[in-house]
């Protein structure tokens, strides 16, 4: 890999801290960074370049003593107010410092890990400092999330970097796309014969997306309260999920092809009308609850939320895929914070056999086969389908097939944050999202947020903390027998898995 400076603006903040800089010692510890190699962190807290060090090691126990003193001397810190123009000539000149002392050759990959006003700010002053681009060398430029926070917005945003850089120096992250298990739905359906042939309206009856979290807003209120459930994870991660489940097969599998796929499918979703929002998108909001002895607070007694608030820390969503291979199969999709279990999964539901053969038995006249893909946590893959029970007749029982990811290797598999800033070291772009995507999801996501704005009648349901969110959910899903599956329990072991 090439020699360069990676430039963290925010690298006193909360991301910097718990995740990238995290990321970036392991690879360190993985012997995948270049030999001339440095992290250049810049925020307004008045650090040294000691100081700076010491606050990497302190808080974070990864560091292991062996490796730490090594790694230490490739930190360097540069304290600057983002907002001044003035201040920028000192990240130049600190560059050009650090391009002598470790041989970094003026290649610089910058991560704005900045609040998202800042997104149009830093790459202007980089830009007046000839910072974004030179000859023989490579700047990149990776942009945390929110991108945007509406489809007008994201336009705007995308237009204001592309003023400074070029589309393929923007990285735009969606950490899901890091996860190897969001990585491996694409190996799943075209890497194997026997799935793809039956990816299709012919077969399968429909999908669900399930994201939950245990944990609610803690001390990221004020943010969220401005966001919600359908910003914070469906217009990003869970969309992104939906594309690598439903794209075609891309011609190859480089960063073109992929997104271009990508593109194709946010291009079909079909968007929920305004006056459909109440009928196909419910949201709700965690209210507080007694669990295990503890009191959970609700959602508007939470740290920067207002006790009015209408943001949704929960929604579900059914929706239509206009093409060819999807043609009336609906999808569904689910989030929300404070629910049992944290636990993201796709299922596959599979239409049932054309004729019932064995009429006798209930339980598999009741059941499609399933596929169900588990994301994390016990990331693997759930075949469920019927065999039959020893002895006379023909009693069939629903079976399942289970394979964990964890039985296939002992290697340490890596964080999504440690791949995705590899990648964008390296200039691969695939694992993330191209600016005309991101518009596309917002297009999809637009409407209802326009509908939760300008008609106060649609309904906010109240759930209380540990529950699988608002009841009328369910009501959503369609077919006598089918619900949401409980990600908390297999057919044929009847552990409670969120109990554990
Ligand atoms: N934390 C998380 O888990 C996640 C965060 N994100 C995104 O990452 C970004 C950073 O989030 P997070 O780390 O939580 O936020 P924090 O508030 O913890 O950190 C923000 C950082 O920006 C710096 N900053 C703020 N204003 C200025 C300024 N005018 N000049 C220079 N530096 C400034 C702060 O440093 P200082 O005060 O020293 O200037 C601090 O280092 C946000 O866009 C967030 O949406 C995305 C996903 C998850
Ligand atoms: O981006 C975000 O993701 C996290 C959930 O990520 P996960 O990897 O733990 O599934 C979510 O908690 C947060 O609100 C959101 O901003």
């Amino acid at each position: 890999m090439d020699p360069q400076v990676f430039v963290i603006f925010g690298a006193s903040g909360d991301l910097a801290k718990r995740k990238l800089l995290p990321a970036i010692y392991e690879l360190y510890c993985s012997n995948l960074l270049p030999e001339s190699f440095a992290v250049l962190g810049v925020s307004r807290t008045d650090y040294s370049d000691d100081a700076f060090r010491q606050e990497v090691f302190t808080d974070n126990e990864f560091i292991e003593d062996s490796k730490k003193q090594d790694f230490a001397q490739k930190l360097f810190y540069e304290p600057i107010d983002t907002l001044e123009a003035k201040d920028y000539p000192k990240v130049r000149q600190r560059l050009e410092k650090i391009d002598e002392q470790m041989g970094t050759s003026g290649n610089y990959v910058f991560y704005l890990s900045v609040p998202p006003r800042l997104y149009t700010e830093i790459p202007k002053y980089l830009a007046q400092e000839d910072l974004n681009k030179k000859e023989g060398s490579f700047r990149r430029l990776i942009i945390e999330k929110p991108f945007g926070y509406d489809m007008e917005s994201a336009q705007s945003l995308n237009k204001s970097l592309q003023q400074h850089f070029d589309e393929d120096q923007i990285y735009r992250i969606d950490h899901y796309l890091g996860k190897e298990t969001v990585q491996n739905l694409l190996v799943t359906r075209f890497a194997n014969g026997i799935f793809e042939p039956l990816w299709n309206r012919n077969y399968i009856h429909h999908i669900e997306i399930t994201s939950a979290e245990k944990i609610g807003v803690g001390d990221r209120g004020g943010y969220y309260d401005s966001s919600g459930a359908l910003r914070d994870m469906v217009q990003n991660h869970l969309l992104q999920i939906v594309a690598h489940v439903a794209m075609e097969p891309p011609i190859n599998a480089d960063a073109g092809s992929i997104r271009s796929e990508k593109l194709k499918l946010f291009k079909a979703l079909r968007p929920i009308a305004e006056s459909e929002v109440e009928q196909y998108a419910i949201r709700g909001q965690y209210i507080g609850a007694d669990i295990g002895g503890k009191h959970i607070k609700g959602y508007r007694e939470e740290k920067g939320v207002g006790d009015d608030s209408m943001t949704e820390t929960y929604v579900a969503l059914k929706f239509f895929i206009d093409n060819w291979r999807w043609a009336g199969v609906p999808f569904y999709i689910r989030t929300g914070k404070h629910l049992p279990t944290k636990a993201t999964e796709v299922v596959v539901y599979f239409k049932s056999p054309p004729h019932h053969l064995f009429r006798s038995n209930e339980e598999m006249m009741n059941m499609n086969n399933q596929l169900i893909m588990r994301i994390q946590p016990d990331e693997g893959l759930l075949l469920q389908f019927g065999m039959k029970v020893p002895g006379a007749g023909f009693n069939v029982k629903n079976v399942e097939m289970d394979f964990h990811y964890s039985d296939l290797t002992d290697a340490h598999v890596p964080e999504a944050y440690e791949r995705l800033i590899l990648d964008a070291m390296k200039g691969d772009a695939t694992l993330y999202a191209r600016g005309d995507s991101v518009e596309e999801a917002w297009r999809f996501v637009d409407p209802i947020l326009n509908a939760w704005k300008n008609n106060p009648d649609i309904k906010l349901y109240g759930y209380p903390a540990g529950t699988w969110g608002p009841d009328v959910a369910d009501n959503l899903i369609e077919g006598d027998r089918v619900s949401w599956r409980n990600p908390c329990r297999n057919l044929t072991d009847s552990r409670n898995f969120c109990e554990l």
